[in-house]
């Protein structure tokens, strides 16, 4: 089906035209909207847009006529022509963003030991740039990895071509658009102020026509796949793309002051919008950053260590007790808040019970190297991706005892919390998506195997210390700084002043920046591995005795 399209594209054909149509009308929107604004910020995003749409008809009109002259059609896998441009795009794209953000985390954590490094310039005071690191590194790295893998992965397990020809190529393009749109935003102040939800309505609203799209590419590649089943890293994937739409519109339903203004009015108010925002920012949690990354740990592990999944009736429990946990759990972001306790609760109740599924989750990541466990000695990939797994697990079981309010009336506000968040998102999410790039990088450029296994081992090494430097001066860091606060004298007053906890917590800030610029600089060598990887340079002297994984096949059907 792909293929004929493909053969037949001598003439316009209605997706073309369609999709040029609806670009047209985009552009007079925006020349519309940048023209008759009053606001900066407005006329800016609207001439992106304008961008966007304008190369947007360029690249249609350029794709049309290259296929009129297309040469012989690429080589072919299992007999199937595997769209992979828009994968190397989007891993190209991953390591890109990942570097920014990584880069504007070691600067705000210095920007937390040292304000000096605020420079009194707005654009770059920390209540900016601190959202634009967390989007950098969840949206623009973790959802570049994600969209990028997840298009490998629904190919290869349904031995088809990736639905749709422009498609896949506008949600790649739209989402770095996004991606621009929300980061320039918070540069010039633009914000809703809903964490990991700041971006304004108009983005909002581009996000969704971008995400729905995604959606359709990845169910009409189900929907035509050659394969009787559906392998469960589909149904993660799945999971993560259905659930971040439902959260998204969801939390970002709100009232445009016009159509000229960035700015909006939430739909709900106080402790309804502070419930419906926590349900979105925990389920964040769950289904993009968990969810989403399960289903690369389901596809990667397995094929990178060529082993079946280790129980495929364990990842079915797993999967339904997951989406059926998490979506309860929000409330533990509320404790002692406005919430009504019953609902508080309710959240501390499910977070506990999360931690089963959760564990059955990386006790079946981890088994699944069972008889291949010395590939942990001989192949630093396999290494990197178990100590995910390792991290996921560490992270799972710290979120449940955060949970319980005891505990959270210790660590809520605190930099216990940012610990916590940084171990999910250093080890599991960061980890897990370097894992698979290094799997994917040689199977996209047709490589025999990475420059360098042996850079592979420096990243790990240097980008684990990093981690462990991270997230321990925030526990450390965390619980003083809670125990301080809740500090009585004999008199019942406060033992200690506001500032005398901040001075505690100087030295430890600085032993976190120190552990961002190592985790950074592991990153950096990632990236040289990979730009010589692609150049199809083998470094000198190496030891390849790492057997490469193969590509193309299905690793791991149910052994049902
Ligand atoms: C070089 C690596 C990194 C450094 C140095 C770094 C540093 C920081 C700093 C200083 C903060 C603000 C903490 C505060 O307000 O007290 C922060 C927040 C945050 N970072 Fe990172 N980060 C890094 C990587 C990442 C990655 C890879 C992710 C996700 C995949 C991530 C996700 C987050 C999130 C979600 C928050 C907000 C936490 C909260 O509000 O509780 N970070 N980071
Ligand atoms: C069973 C799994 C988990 C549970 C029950 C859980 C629970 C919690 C709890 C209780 C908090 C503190 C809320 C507060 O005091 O404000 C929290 C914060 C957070 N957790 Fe988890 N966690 C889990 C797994 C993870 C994982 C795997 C990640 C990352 C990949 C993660 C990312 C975060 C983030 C980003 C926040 C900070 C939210 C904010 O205030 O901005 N969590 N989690
Ligand atoms: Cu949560």
């Amino acid at each position: 089906m792909a293929a004929s399209k493909e053969a037949g594209a001598g003439t316009f054909g209605a997706a073309t035209l369609g999709v040029g149509a609806a670009f047209v009308l985009g552009a007079f929107l925006s020349i519309y909207i940048a023209a008759k604004t009053h606001e900066a910020a407005m006329a800016t995003h609207a001439t992106f847009f304008l961008l966007f749409f304008v190369f947007g008809l360029f690249a249609l009109g350029k794709r049309h006529f290259d296929a009129l002259e297309r040469g012989p059609a690429p080589q072919a896998q299992d007999g199937v022509q595997y769209s992979d441009g828009v994968i190397r795009a989007g891993v190209i794209a991953t390591l890109f963003w990942g570097i920014a953000g990584f880069a504007v985390g070691v600067l705000i954590a210095f920007q937390l030991a040292f304000p000096v490094l605020n420079f009194d310039v707005s654009w770059l005071s920390f209540g900016r740039l601190r959202p634009l690191h967390t989007s950098a590194v969840i949206f623009a790295f973790g959802g570049n990895a994600l969209i990028a893998t997840s298009f490998y992965a629904v190919q290869r397990t349904c031995k088809t071509r990736l639905a749709g020809d422009i498609a896949p190529w506008f949600v790649f393009w739209g989402y770095q658009l996004f991606i621009v749109l929300a980061a320039t935003g918070y540069l010039m102040g633009v914000t809703q102020s809903k964490e990991y939800a700041e971006p304004e309505w108009y983005v909002d609203l581009w996000l969704t026509i971008v995400w729905v799209v995604y959606l359709l590419v990845f169910l009409v590649t189900l929907a035509k796949r050659r394969e009787p089943h559906i392998y469960v890293a589909n149904w993660f994937y799945l999971a993560f793309i259905v659930t971040i739409a439902m959260l998204h519109i969801g939390n970002n339903l709100s009232i445009p002051v016009s159509l000229l203004s960035v700015k909006s009015y939430t739909f709900f108010g106080g402790v309804q919008d502070a419930l419906i925002q926590w349900w979105y920012g925990h389920n964040a949690v769950g289904f993009f950053l968990t969810a989403g990354f399960l289903g690369m740990m389901y596809y990667f592990v397995p094929k990178r260590a060529e082993r079946p999944v280790y129980s495929y009736r364990l990842s079915i429990i797993h999967f339904w007790a997951l989406i059926f946990l998490y979506i309860w759990a929000g409330p533990h972001h509320l404790h002692f808040t406005a919430l009504p306790d019953w609902a508080q609760t309710l959240g501390m109740t499910f977070s506990i019970m999360l931690w089963m599924p959760s564990w059955g989750g990386m006790i079946n990541g981890l088994m699944t190297l069972s008889g291949a466990w010395d590939k942990l000695r001989t192949d630093p990939v396999i290494r990197m991706l178990v100590v995910s797994i390792a991290f996921y697990g560490m992270s799972t079981f710290e979120g449940p005892v955060m949970s319980i309010k005891a505990v959270n009336s210790l660590s809520h506000y605190t930099d216990w919390t940012i610990g916590h968040v940084h171990s999910g998102a250093l080890g599991w999410v960061g980890f897990v998506s370097f894992g698979a790039i290094y799997c994917l990088v040689p199977w996209l450029w047709r490589r025999k195997e990475l420059y360098s296994l042996a850079l592979v081992s420096w990243h790990f090494w240097v980008a684990t210390l990093g981690i462990v430097l991270y997230i321990t001066s925030m526990w450390v860091s965390g619980i003083m700084q809670g125990l301080m606060w809740r500090a009585y004298n004999d008199l019942g007053l406060l033992e200690y002043s506001f500032v005398e906890t901040v001075e505690a917590m100087h030295p430890f800030y600085i032993i976190r920046g120190l552990g961002g610029v190592l985790f950074l600089l592991g990153a950096l060598i990632m990236v040289y591995n990979v730009y010589r990887t692609i150049r199809g340079d083998v470094r000198q002297g190496e030891k390849l005795d790492a057997a490469p994984a193969g590509s193309g096949q299905i690793i791991a059907t149910p052994a049902e």
